[in-house]
């Protein structure tokens, strides 16, 4: 007998990546559960295999900085509960002191969907119950028939894993020039925002001709992350979604003065901000 859930949860992360560097990402995870019935005439509730599956994700995976530790990329240390990573990518290097808890440290030479299914599986099978004789992982990613960017960001203000340096999503950027949907203006900020570390000017703590040095401390630690400059686009605001639709509008607005405008910016899955013209 065969169950399945579709689009279970969610995850919200960045990786590290040998070619394009720091990339918020954002997967639906489905799930599926081979196994014979109980006396109850189920393999397992579902109540119960969304809630082992989906607290697993949210505690290892979600809102966490995903390494390949099998990759020659990396380089790392823990002491005293923090890690302190240098990542050598094409796009520069990438180095990360923070809580172990913001960082998944995954035995893969990079970070794909496929990849990490293994990770997730091996962990998910002690959970269920003894009937269950399979689980089938799937991550998939939203299909996007616009325009989309990945981001990673910190809010050092959030009381919950928000606040880590360095989390990120996948998400979609819809804008409307007086009415109409502007795929062109779309696109370009799809295109500058690629892969983009979007930083508070304020957490800057050093900067060299090549790189920036960001840093907080937040109730769950200390956090300091140092970016390759070109990579990177600085915001006088914490990043909420509120501020990034509002910043992408006035920033469009200087440029439109007499259109009217919409700007719809999505922070990872299914949810964001508006910000628009009255
Ligand atoms: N009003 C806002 N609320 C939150 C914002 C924001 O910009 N505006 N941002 C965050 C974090 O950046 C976070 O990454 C959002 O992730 P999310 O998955 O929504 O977080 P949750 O764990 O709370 O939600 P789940 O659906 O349970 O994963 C948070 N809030």
């Amino acid at each position: 007998m065969y169950l399945f859930v579709d689009q279970l949860t969610n995850v919200d992360f960045s990786f590290l990546d040998a070619d394009r560097g720091m990339v918020g990402e954002t997967w639906l995870a489905n799930f599926g559960l081979g196994g014979s019935l109980d006396h109850t005439g189920m393999i397992c509730d579902f109540s119960a295999v969304k809630r082992h599956f989906r607290e697993w994700l949210d505690e290892y995976l979600d809102h966490r900085l995903a390494v390949p530790t099998l990759s020659p990329a990396l380089s790392y240390r823990q002491q005293g509960g923090q890690i302190h990573l240098t990542w050598k990518s094409a796009v520069g290097v990438i180095e990360m002191s923070a809580p172990e808890q913001a960082v998944a440290l995954i035995p893969v030479s990079e970070i794909t969907p496929q990849s990490c299914v293994n990770w997730v599986t091996n962990a998910v099978i002690a959970l269920m119950p003894e009937q269950v004789s399979q689980i089938d992982l799937e991550f998939t990613t939203e299909a996007i028939p616009g325009s989309y960017y990945h981001y990673t960001h910190g809010l050092k203000k959030h009381h919950g894993n928000c606040q880590r340096i360095a989390h990120g999503h996948r998400s979609t950027i819809g804008i409307w020039h007086n009415g109409e949907k502007s795929p062109q203006l779309e696109q370009q900020w799809a295109q500058q925002w690629q892969d983009v570390y979007i930083a508070t000017r304020e957490d800057i703590q050093a900067e060299t001709e090549q790189a920036y040095q960001f840093g907080y401390t937040a109730p769950q630690g200390d956090f300091v992350l140092t970016m390759p400059k070109a990579k990177c686009y600085l915001v006088d605001t914490e990043t909420t979604v509120e501020n990034i639709a509002t910043h992408i509008y006035s920033v469009l607005k200087q440029r439109h003065a007499d259109a009217n405008l919409k700007v719809k910016a999505y922070e990872g899955f299914g949810k964001g901000a508006i910000a628009q013209d009255r």
